[in-house]
């Protein structure tokens, strides 16, 4: 492992452009069989999908993960999204009942487009073995397997059959793994994202740590498929969590997966609550985004996402934001 930085510590090198306007820049990514209109997912988190959501973003050509945390709904939903004649994208974890799970799908011919396999340690023989046996009973499905921080989990998981992997251990704004245990991504996961590409063969889901639009063409820069995002994504209508008012401004809860409220009890707590600005429609931050990267894509000198994959960077000694504030 040379150099370590995170997303603020760089700033990528303008090149000469080729087009007269952002809007001929194409923000579109290939994704399994798919072709989504950004490399942007909302994060599988309780507070920031839910079916309603998953229904809008699968009828506006934008991907996402239905979470875990209510296991006896998923069927239905994979049902619900084939009738609607849209993609079914859902999490499993890797306890006994998901096996059987899984193997009920295949015996309803219910077949989600993608499953993630979403834990905390994803480097581990739990992992592999739900990835196998996700592989053998419902082979058309596309699996993502996380979480991992390393080229050697990287390797495993593919290894095992998953068709991508999911990098970030510790950098999620809610996540207290880096205080209570001392290990992960977090504040170098975009140099944890660049040793992990660099050993896959398949895909990579950067997750965690985005903390502006810019981030996302850094990620893409140093290798990831897909971005991840929870915060950014937390504080609009349409997310879940609960929305409060204080002092006549709005706000929306957002809490980690493994958090006591998602728990529901004490036990192996690794995330915490937060409340983030209400922001309204989801609908104008995608737009802004596809924006922000149209012209990140100007500034890489393509008209298309690949083009930020070449371009040069810079390591900056202080953060970027130099005190600013972006608002
Ligand atoms: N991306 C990140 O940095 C992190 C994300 N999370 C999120 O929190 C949620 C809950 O995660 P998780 O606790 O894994 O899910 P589960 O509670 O479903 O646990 C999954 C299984 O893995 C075991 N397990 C959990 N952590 C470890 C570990 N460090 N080493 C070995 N085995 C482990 C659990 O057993 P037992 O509980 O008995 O150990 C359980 O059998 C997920 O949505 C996950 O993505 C959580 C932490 C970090
Ligand atoms: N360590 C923990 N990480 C968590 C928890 N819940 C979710 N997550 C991870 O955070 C990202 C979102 O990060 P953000 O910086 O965009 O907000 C999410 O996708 C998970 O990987 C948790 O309880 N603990």
């Amino acid at each position: 492992m040379d150099t370590v930085f995170d997303y603020e510590d760089i700033q990528l090198i303008p090149a000469k452009s080729i087009v007269n306007s952002r809007s001929e820049c194409d923000t579109t990514v290939k994704f399994g069989n798919y072709t989504f209109k950004l490399p942007v997912v909302p994060a599988n988190m309780q507070t920031i999908i839910d079916e309603k959501l998953a229904i809008y973003l699968a009828e506006n050509n934008y991907f996402y993960i239905l979470h875990r945390f209510n296991p006896e709904k998923r069927a239905d939903f994979v049902k619900d999204m084939k009738a609607r004649g849209l993609y079914a994208s859902i999490s499993v974890g890797v306890k006994e009942e998901e096996y059987s799970f899984i193997t009920h799908l295949a015996e309803e011919q219910l077949t989600p487009e993608f499953i993630t396999i979403d834990i905390a340690h994803g480097h581990s023989d739990s992992v592999i073995k739900m990835i196998k046996h996700i592989k053998a009973t419902l082979p058309e499905s596309f699996v993502i397997a996380g979480n991992v921080g390393t080229p050697e989990a990287v390797r495993e998981l593919e290894h095992a059959g998953a068709d991508a992997t999911k990098v970030g251990i510790g950098p999620g704004k809610v996540c207290i793994t880096k205080i209570k245990t001392g290990f992960g991504t977090g504040g170098w996961q975009l140099a944890a994202l660049r040793w992990c590409a660099k050993a896959a063969s398949k895909p990579i889901i950067a997750d965690g740590g985005i903390r502006t639009h810019g981030d996302i063409a850094k990620s893409v820069r140093f290798g990831a498929s897909m971005v991840m995002i929870g915060s950014l994504f937390a504080g609009h209508e349409e997310s879940p969590g609960e929305t409060v008012e204080r002092d006549g401004k709005l706000f929306k809860e957002y809490f980690g997966s493994a958090s006591e409220y998602q728990k529901g009890e004490r036990k192996n707590v690794e995330g915490k609550k937060m409340y983030v600005e209400y922001k309204g429609s989801i609908e104008d931050t995608l737009v802004e985004m596809e924006q922000d990267l149209q012209s990140s894509i100007s500034y890489a000198g393509g008209n298309k996402l690949s083009a930020i994959r070449n371009v040069d960077y810079v390591v900056v000694k202080n953060s970027i934001f130099n005190g600013d504030r972006i608002y």
